[in-house]
């Protein structure tokens, strides 16, 4: 049963702390610090600076008693993907702990595709090829881009790896005098191989090889991807089974591979499959993915938080909020329930950020003193990659520092100088950043998107949303192309706006 707005006690536990400070539950409860402190593989994770105590989290956990099933449900291929249909079987493609013929025919095709990729990356690697260009959006591009960036230290170094998203030509106009045609593999990755920005850029880059250099395709449109001219032997696969923003476990990290080499990148796809060994088969009290679920849950519906920030302090994982937001935000931006009927209560909290310490500089003061407390992950790595030890031990200290200061504020000298505090927030803290523990921390934001969904009762791997701005595109473009008048758009505004972009764009 999805969640209603009268969950039995969880607002009488949340009136009950309403006023108190939260240094004030760490001094009523000192062994709250281990208590709410979970260690899973390379990651600690820290729940103690949050609004509730023990008493209220129990209640909250009470919440946790359908999602064991629903992992299993998922893991095994059942149909969650209720409005088209299909299974959500990304965790097939890095683990083997699905049961069934549905999860096993995906192992099946999943193993085929990389050991096809393993070929092509060794192909490619005994070529003259030296620049890979890397084209998608969304789902097609975030993944791929935030490892292949995150993860630098661990680029070999073969190649230089381009990545073109926007429909945007300037990234293209500045690229291409950087390369040879002749020695650049362009690597068009999309699952539907219809979207728009993808199709734009791969024909701009497809003209510009002129029969030079390579073509490949990541899709699950094989046709149309070999009707565009990618030769049919340097197609990979893509499943209807895969949601986009859950794909980089598949032949969407291609161009991941070709930076890191295949033995990295299985390291990224095993980080994963340890996340889910632990999210199956833990309780739900041990379950790092459902705890940071509920605590979201906890944010979101119980105290009324409307946005959720994560900050990482790691310059590596600059993309990782861009990331995390349309894993977040596309999977859970909905209020109309699987059942049809719509949500009895808010849903997905809008998810922002960036890194820190730059951030400090700009907005942390909206997070200090802000009329609106904003709930916020912080994610740190213990072990830096670099020789500056001291820099390092800046960046912790102030990761440390911000997560304190938000928690607990402090009486000022004047009201202007007053830190209200009461601000909660999680820390993340990973070991290293390599591959193995990037691997987990995104399999670990996965679970927790499909544990809200099941809780919300929502499903997390369809985009409906999306859909109605890209058919008004579709007719705008004629009109902006000269083809259609532009008295013909019906919208009042849209045709005004036409129209003084028409004159000067004449000018
Ligand atoms: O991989 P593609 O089919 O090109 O899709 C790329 C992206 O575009 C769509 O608009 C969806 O909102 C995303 O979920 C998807 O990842």
């Amino acid at each position: 049963m999805p969640l209603t707005p009268d969950w039995p006690g969880l607002r009488a536990h949340a009136m009950r702390l309403a006023d108190m400070p939260l240094r004030q539950l760490m001094v009523a409860d000192p062994e709250r610090a281990r208590d709410f402190s979970l260690r899973v593989g390379p990651i600690h994770a820290c729940f103690a600076r949050q609004r509730y105590d023990r008493d209220a989290l129990a209640a909250l956990f009470s919440l946790a008693a359908p999602l064991p099933d629903a992992f299993r449900r998922q893991f095994d291929g059942g149909r969650v993907n209720r409005s088209e249909d299909r299974p959500a079987l990304h965790t097939a493609l890095r683990s083997d702990l699905g049961h069934g013929a549905q999860a096993e025919a995906a192992r099946r095709s999943a193993r085929d595709a990389r050991d096809r990729m393993a070929a092509m990356v060794a192909d490619l690697e005994s070529s003259d090829i030296t620049d890979i260009v890397n084209i998608g959006i969304g789902g097609s591009d975030l993944g791929p881009r935030l490892a292949v960036q995150s993860l630098a230290e661990f680029d070999r170094g073969r190649f230089r790896t381009h990545f073109l998203f926007n429909a945007d030509a300037s990234g293209v106009q500045r690229l291409l005098p950087q390369l040879d045609p002749a020695r650049t593999a362009v690597v068009l990755v999309s699952k539907s191989f219809g979207t728009q920005e993808t199709l734009l850029n791969g024909g701009i880059l497809k003209d510009w090889l002129a029969g030079r250099g390579r073509l490949y395709a990541i899709s699950a449109a094989t046709d149309a991807a070999i009707g565009f001219g990618v030769p049919a032997d340097r197609v990979l696969p893509m499943w209807d089974w895969v949601g986009g923003r859950y794909s980089l476990w598949s032949a969407v990290g291609f161009t991941v591979a070709l930076a890191l080499g295949m033995r990295r990148f299985d390291e990224l796809l095993a980080g994963a499959a340890d996340m889910d060994r632990h999210v199956l088969e833990s309780p739900p009290e041990r379950n790092l993915a459902v705890w940071h679920a509920l605590t979201l849950v906890w944010n979101r519906n119980v105290l009324g938080h409307a946005t959720h920030a994560v900050l990482p302090y790691d310059e590596r994982l600059d993309l990782l909020p861009d990331y995390l937001q349309q894993l977040v935000m596309e999977s859970l931006g909905k209020t109309v329930r699987e059942d049809d009927s719509a949500s009895p209560v808010a849903t997905v909290p809008v998810l922002w950020g960036a890194t820190g310490t730059s951030s400090q500089h700009s907005f942390f003061q909206a997070l200090h003193q802000g009329s609106d407390p904003v709930p916020a992950d912080f994610i740190g790595v213990v072990t830096p990659a670099h020789r500056y030890p001291q820099s390092h031990s800046a960046v912790l200290a102030n990761l440390l520092a911000q997560s304190e200061a938000l928690a607990n504020g402090s009486a000022g000298s004047s009201p202007q100088k007053h830190y209200p505090g009461g601000r909660p927030n999680s820390l993340l803290l990973l070991d290293a950043l390599n591959p193995r523990s990037l691997g987990s921390l995104l399999a670990m934001y996965e679970h927790s998107v499909y544990a809200l969904s099941v809780l919300w009762g929502v499903n997390a791997f369809d985009q409906w949303g999306v859909e109605l701005g890209k058919r008004l595109a579709g007719s705008l473009l004629p009109v902006l192309a000269g083809e259609r008048p532009v008295d013909a758009v019906e919208d009042p505004v849209t045709r005004a706006l036409l129209g003084v972009i028409r004159a000067r764009q004449a000018d």
